[in-house]
């Protein structure tokens, strides 16, 4: 069953942070998913994003598999990867997609300045104020759980700044009657929060109650100007599941789509503690630690 959903808005450029704060705490508990409008990231940049996103994915395979990932950067090809851990499946999500990951460590690949002009400098300037926007939210977030604003930032969160950008091409025009193939097949985020822009091609649905049988999918619509910011599976775990880790899916849409993913902070070395004690603790706090390896696999034990 499907339906269409209106997300809560969290508006970045209102003076009034606790309130920012109230309203962000509310679409966490609710939804694990908002709307984030007045961010500040040029809508320019974003256009350009999308086409220079646009112009490596229309390149021939040859070309593309040049970049194919190393380090977890680079090109993944079409149904190369599975979000769903748990389908029967054997093909993988019909997307492909190009990572980007920390600036500083030279482990990017890029495509030659020669063949796609400015391309690098583009994602550079994006990943940055991403970073940026992504640092605000996260003070906000700890002003939501009633936490000190720089709460992430003293644990190290700024120190670290391991994100993982993602630009995703779905080309569409599958015919998927007899497959269970999706675009990105259900799943939730690992990191702790995840901000995302479309091109406005619909396809991407939440599933509020994850552990209700058969999931209920609502689709988001976009909305012009804003990203789509969703809480992942650590931050459920710093918050004993106040906040919700979303299972969200993909379809393979007819038309073609993009979009572009960022989970901006990706602690390596931090144990997960809980920062909302109840009665009830729905998750095992002896537990909660998590490990990076060098290939950025996270494993959440649980
Ligand atoms: O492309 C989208 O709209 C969502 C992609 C997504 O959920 C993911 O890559 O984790
Ligand atoms: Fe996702």
């Amino acid at each position: 069953m499907t339906g269409a959903l209106q997300l809560p808005i969290v508006d970045l450029s209102s003076p009034d942070r606790f309130s920012t704060a109230n309203s962000i705490r509310q679409a966490c508990i609710d939804h694990g998913f908002f709307y984030l409008v007045n961010h500040g990231v040029d809508e320019e940049l974003v256009k350009k994003v999308f086409e220079q996103s646009s112009n490596f994915f229309s390149l021939p395979i040859e070309d593309k598999m040049k970049l194919v990932q190393r380090n977890r950067r680079g090109y993944v090809t079409l149904y190369a990867g599975k979000l769903d851990f748990t389908s029967s499946s054997t093909k993988g999500d019909f997307r492909e997609g190009f990572f980007i990951g920390p600036l500083a460590d030279d482990l990017n690949q890029w495509p030659l300045e020669e063949d796609l002009p400015s391309w690098r400098s583009t994602m550079e300037t994006y990943y940055k104020k991403l970073l940026s926007v992504g640092t605000e939210l996260l003070s906000l977030i700890a002003l939501s759980l009633r936490l000190d604003a720089d709460f992430f930032e003293k644990l190290g969160a700024l120190n670290d700044p391991l994100a993982k950008m993602g630009l995703l091409h779905y080309p569409g025009g599958l015919d998927c009657s007899n497959e269970e193939i999706y675009g990105a097949s259900a799943h939730s985020d690992f990191g702790m929060i995840t901000l995302l822009a479309t091109d406005g091609v619909p396809g991407l649905q939440i599933c509020r109650e994850k552990t209700e049988q058969p999931h209920v999918w609502e689709d988001v619509p976009s909305m012009s100007g804003a990203f789509i910011v969703n809480i992942g599976d650590v931050m459920e775990r710093w918050t004993n599941c106040l906040f919700r880790s979303t299972v969200h899916r993909v379809l393979p849409p007819g038309q073609e789509r993009y979009s572009v993913t960022i989970h901006p902070f990706m602690f390596t070395s931090v144990v997960i503690s809980c920062v909302i004690i109840s009665q009830v603790f729905r998750v095992d706090i002896t537990r909660l630690s998590f490990h990076i390896t060098s290939s950025i696999t996270l494993q959440l034990s649980k």
